[in-house]
């Protein structure tokens, strides 16, 4: 049987705990009989990853910032994310456009509507724009994200800013969420496993795999 392609997103301040879900999430698609590309933003190519080098290591202006992320998102696109859909894998992929929004929208306090303009050259599919069919948006309180990153790993340039800027970050995802059904809000505060239990539950409510055999 063939798929039409699944792009799905993961988005969330920084030490949500998203990443600690992907090999379990690539590994339910696969267990269905589905080919996933799992991939990153900022990143996703050779180029792009020279790119996120930059963005996350180097001070910027907020315009010189978006246009490297999104140099790096066109050329994810139309390398890795639009080959992919079109082989009609699941495209497992770690932030997109809404980290843009967030972070440098609503964190770095740069103009919404340059972001948008950026968006639809970087995004344009034919007449419509590409977006990701779902987007798992790990909620977590900024505070208990900071606690869990202490010690967990060197902080670079954007786990370094102060708590302030993750509360901006945070209002950013939610507005964001707020506006597009694709959102699923998942509760980051609780266990790991309870975490798992939402991600899966609402992939099987989605109707994007199977009802799980446990029930
Ligand atoms: N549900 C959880 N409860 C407590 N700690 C968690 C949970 N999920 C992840 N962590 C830990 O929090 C830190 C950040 O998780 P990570 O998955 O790397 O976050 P992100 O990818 O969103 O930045 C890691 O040290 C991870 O082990
Ligand atoms: C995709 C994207 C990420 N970012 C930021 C968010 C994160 O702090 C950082 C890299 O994201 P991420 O890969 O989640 O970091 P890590 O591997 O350390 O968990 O880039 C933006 O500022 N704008 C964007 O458009």
């Amino acid at each position: 049987m063939t798929h039409p392609g699944l792009f799905l997103t993961l988005e969330g301040i920084d030490g949500a705990g998203k990443s600690s879900h992907l090999d379990a999430l690539e590994a339910l698609f696969t267990a269905e009989g589905r080919v996933v590309t799992r991939t990153r933003e900022p990143g996703g190519t050779p180029l792009a990853e020279t790119l996120r080098t930059m963005i996350l290591t180097q001070a910027m202006d907020p315009l010189t910032e978006s246009l490297l992320v999104f140099a790096a998102r066109r050329d994810h696109i139309v390398q890795v994310i639009e080959p992919a859909l079109a082989r009609g894998e699941v495209v497992l992929c770690d932030r997109f456009t809404d980290a843009t929004f967030a972070y440098q929208g609503e964190g770095r306090g740069f103009d919404k509507a340059v972001l948008a303009t950026l968006e639809q050259w970087a995004q344009a599919r034919g007449g419509a724009l590409l977006q990701p069919a779902l987007t798992l948006w790990f909620d977590l309180a900024p505070e208990i994200a900071a606690e869990r990153l202490a010690g967990a790993r060197l902080p670079d340039k954007f786990e370094s800013q102060p708590v302030e800027f993750f509360r901006r970050v945070a209002r950013g995802y939610a507005e964001r969420a707020a506006a597009a059904p694709r959102f699923v809000r998942i509760d980051a505060s609780r266990s790991r496993e309870q975490v798992w239990a939402q991600v899966e539950a609402s992939l099987v409510q989605r109707g994007v795999v199977g009802r799980k055999r446990s029930q």
